[in-house]
């Protein structure tokens, strides 16, 4: 009853067939159009709300947010995160939801997240990209795997303080792992898992996802365990440091397996997310050659006489900023955000939505939102720049999703972003190959959006 409107749904199905599953995000557009912002679908046989636009987004998630931030359960993707331990990202809206997040933000703050320690990190990887870079001079690279390798061994000197080879076994089992589980979860095995639970004990392909979750689980445990014989309490290296020594404060929620839960999703959130971020922006920066130069005058007036940038430079490089952030908007990473869950039966926009209902926020529609930019689907830095030339933030740019569920790791994730960006850009010119033909910007759909892999040239920039 005045639930909200939708297509028909078939039993069994839903409405999975009425999606393009390879890319659904053009038929979500076209529903709003037809039901409006708010409005159902069936997944299978659960019940789904998608929210469309900033007015309804916000209303949900901040305004009621206390009903809107669950997340679903029993579904492949809980099963395979969750196995041990509720972890923090597919976490219900509880506590040891809110104590983790607590943990979190707070331990990422402490080890220097706008500070210096996380920006020594950062800057680390940042030489060895350049290294990986500077043999590829004047040839043709394909950046995807480096990008990868990058963003995760950054997380994995946050986590635990350790700079892996890329060539080391334990950093080539996690791209492979982060690509196959999430193309499974998202995929027909996926489907077939959360609408037959009467299947789910078969030897079926998805038992491939939870043995690659197993073996990420193992490799952490390892690291734990050496991490366990070096620490001296009270005295944290890392992130896990930080964690063992919660533990032995005694709080109920903290313990090993939430331990290794909570760094499978910590690596597993942290990594493509901003690899597939820094893969679209050599990708415009490449076709939008005039924008690379713009940025570059300003990175080098900023950067003049100084060895290295730092994440403070940003307040006076107001072009560069906004050429990030519209890099984020178009690049729309995690369209559909995480999914969420009504925590108690509740109304939106006069419709009334009971308790248990999946939540989609389609944060695609906001970024790209009629009204909100003043260019919504053109690649344009002025979408972040006042007539002053200053750096300005819409409300509508929200990648990192709003509300108290809001991305953990954003303010690790813009630091990354900004200081990689900005010190390839100031050794490197990116090229698009000659023979390289059109570029194609429409992305590949998954639980992020992937650029369509490209080769691109990169050129030691005063040497053309
Ligand atoms: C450009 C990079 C990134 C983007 C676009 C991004 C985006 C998002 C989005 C949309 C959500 C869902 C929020 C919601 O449910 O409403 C999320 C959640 C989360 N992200 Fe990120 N993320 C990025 C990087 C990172 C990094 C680097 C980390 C780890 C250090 C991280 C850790 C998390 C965690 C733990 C959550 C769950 C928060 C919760 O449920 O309370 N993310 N992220």
């Amino acid at each position: 009853n005045n639930f909200p409107p939708g297509p028909w749904p078939i039993p069994i199905l839903g409405n999975v067939l009425q999606l393009n599953l390879t890319n659904p995000i053009a038929d979500l557009e076209r529903l709003a159009k037809q039901y409006g912002n708010v409005y159902s679908l069936f997944i299978g046989p659960r019940p789904t709300v998608v929210i469309n636009g900033l007015h309804a987004l916000k209303e949900a998630l901040i305004n009621k947010a206390a009903a809107f931030s669950g997340r679903p359960e029993n579904l492949m993707i809980n099963h395979a995160f969750q196995k041990k331990a509720p972890g923090v990202v597919m976490a219900g809206f509880n506590t040891s939801w809110k104590e983790h997040r607590r943990f979190g933000v707070m331990t990422m703050k402490n080890f220097g997240l706008g500070k210096q320690s996380m920006e020594v990190r950062i800057l680390t990887e940042i030489r060895r990209i350049i290294e990986c870079l500077e043999q590829s001079v004047g040839k043709k690279i394909d950046p995807h795997l480096l990008f990868h390798n990058a963003a995760s061994s950054i997380i994995c000197q946050v986590l635990f303080a350790k700079q892996f080879d890329y060539d080391d076994e334990f950093m080539k089992f996690f791209p492979v792992f982060f690509r196959e589980s999430s193309k499974q979860i998202n995929g027909f095995w996926g489907m077939t898992y959360d609408f037959f639970p009467m299947l789910r004990s078969l030897p079926l392909p998805f038992q491939k996802t939870f043995k690659l979750f197993q073996a990420a689980h193992e490799r952490y445990s390892d690291i734990l365990a050496d991490c366990k014989k070096t620490r001296v309490p009270g005295k944290p290296r890392h992130f896990m440091d930080c964690y063992l020594d919660e533990i032995e404060k005694g709080g109920d929620t903290f313990y090993e397996d939430q331990l290794c839960s909570v760094i499978t999703e910590l690596h597993f959130g942290g990594t493509d997310t901003t690899a597939n971020t820094l893969l679209t922006a050599c990708l415009y920066l490449m076709n939008y050659p005039q924008i690379q130069e713009k940025c570059q005058l300003e990175i080098d007036t900023v950067l003049d006489g100084k060895d290295e940038a730092s994440f403070e430079d940003r307040h006076q490089m107001p072009y560069v900023q906004a050429v990030i952030h519209e890099i984020q908007r178009m690049g729309n990473i995690t369209p559909l955000s995480v999914f969420h869950c009504t925590t108690q039966d509740t109304e939106l926009m006069g419709f009334s939505i009971p308790r248990g209902t999946i939540i989609i926020p389609n944060l695609s529609s906001v970024l790209f939102e009629e009204g909100q930019w003043k260019y919504p689907r053109e690649f344009n830095p002025e979408n972040f720049l006042n007539e002053k030339g200053e750096f300005v933030k819409p409300e509508a740019f929200m990648p990192f999703s709003t509300g108290p569920r809001i991305c953990l790791g954003e303010a690790l994730a813009r630091m990354e972003l900004f200081l990689v960006l900005v010190s390839l850009l100031r050794k490197f010119k990116f090229i698009w190959p000659e023979d390289a033909g059109e570029p194609d910007f429409t992305p590949v759909f998954g639980i992020t959006l992937t650029p369509r892999p490209y080769h691109m040239k990169v050129q030691l920039r005063g040497t053309d």
